[in-house]
């Protein structure tokens, strides 16, 4: 069957996506991969919108949508507006850049990411982050709701990543695939100094002036979009993760690549079911309502980090 330049061959359960040019030219999935040249167009597009520089860039997790909502002089962009950008699917993801002013730092926020589970390969996931890049950022804060493994983690508490376990790069699933263009980044970035430390010295002081219950601990993603089982999050357990969600890794991955300095968070909506007799159910509407009732606080949480970073 062929439709829109688009050929799906299969039998069963295995299908075979080709893709054609215009020329009816067989097409592959790299020839569709971004290139530094369309992001640069992207840039370019959002440079002629927004007549300040992004010193950074601001992901808003599940239901924080509003982190972007506390900007000065705000200007909007949707994301079908945007060339060469996805399109947000997942409710509590508005699908928008605002860009604005944070503490009097020139920020911009991607309000809703991109997640794997909408289909999307993680390269195109985390492409928003090399347009951060190319705006002229050279700070990542990225945000997620999680899962929390670790049992002294409460509801409604904020753990700063110290580091991550790319669960999904075991299984040879990485953004950086394919061929490297050296304009971004090395070929085999390091990955052991992801998380910025001093970073997460200041935020640790920044949550106590904010009275926010702080952890540090290690943050992974799964692919999605189910939530785990029991035996799954036993297993996450002892391989040393603290905190359980479908996104960052890549995104923070991308960042260090092109060498942006990165700061990232958990906020706990959950408390992950490790117990078989326990009757209750993950779900992404609570994990939305916990977004929303900490929205305050991590705004001016988020607000502090963003003044600290500004004033370097
Ligand atoms: O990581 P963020 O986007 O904050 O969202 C988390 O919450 C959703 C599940 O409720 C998943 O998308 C998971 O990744
Ligand atoms: N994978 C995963 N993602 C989440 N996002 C919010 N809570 C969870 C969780 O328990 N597991």
């Amino acid at each position: 069957m062929t439709t829109n330049g688009v050929k799906v061959n299969g039998h069963g359960n295995t299908q075979n996506i080709e893709y054609f040019g215009d020329n009816g030219q067989h097409k592959t999935e790299d020839d569709n991969r971004s290139t530094y040249e369309s992001l640069v167009q992207t840039a370019d597009f959002l440079k002629r919108l927004v007549p300040f520089k992004p010193e950074i860039g601001i992901i808003c997790g599940s239901g924080m949508g509003s982190l972007a909502d506390a900007l000065r002089d705000k200007i909007e962009v949707p994301y079908e507006r945007i060339p060469h950008f996805p399109r947000s699917t997942v409710k509590g993801h508005a699908g928008a850049l605002v860009f604005g002013y944070l503490a009097d730092v020139p920020v911009v926020c991607m309000k809703g990411r991109f997640h794997y589970y909408e289909g999307y390969p993680l390269w195109k996931c985390s492409l928003p982050v090399r347009v951060m890049k190319l705006l002229g950022a050279s700070h990542l804060i990225a945000t997620n709701a999680a899962g929390g493994l670790n049992p002294n983690y409460r509801v409604g508490d904020v753990m700063l990543v110290k580091d991550h376990i790319n669960l999904m790069g075991f299984a040879g699933n990485n953004p950086l695939q394919g061929p490297n263009d050296e304009r971004f980044g090395p070929r085999f970035p390091p990955m052991n100094q992801a998380y910025d430390r001093d970073l997460i010295t200041a935020a640790k002081k920044v949550a106590q002036e904010v009275g926010l219950p702080i952890h540090e601990g290690v943050y992974t993603c799964l692919g999605g979009p189910n939530f785990e089982t029991v035996s799954e999050l036993r297993m996450l357990k002892m391989l040393g993760a603290d905190t359980v969600g479908m996104s960052t890794v890549h995104e923070v991955i991308t960042a260090r690549h092109c060498d942006m300095t990165v700061f990232a968070f958990s906020l706990i909506t959950n408390e992950c079911i490790t117990d078989y007799d326990c009757q209750e159910n993950p779900n992404h509407e609570e994990v939305i309502d916990v977004g929303k009732m900490r929205e305050e606080v991590l705004k001016n949480f988020v607000q502090r980090v963003v003044k600290h970073i500004g004033g370097k």
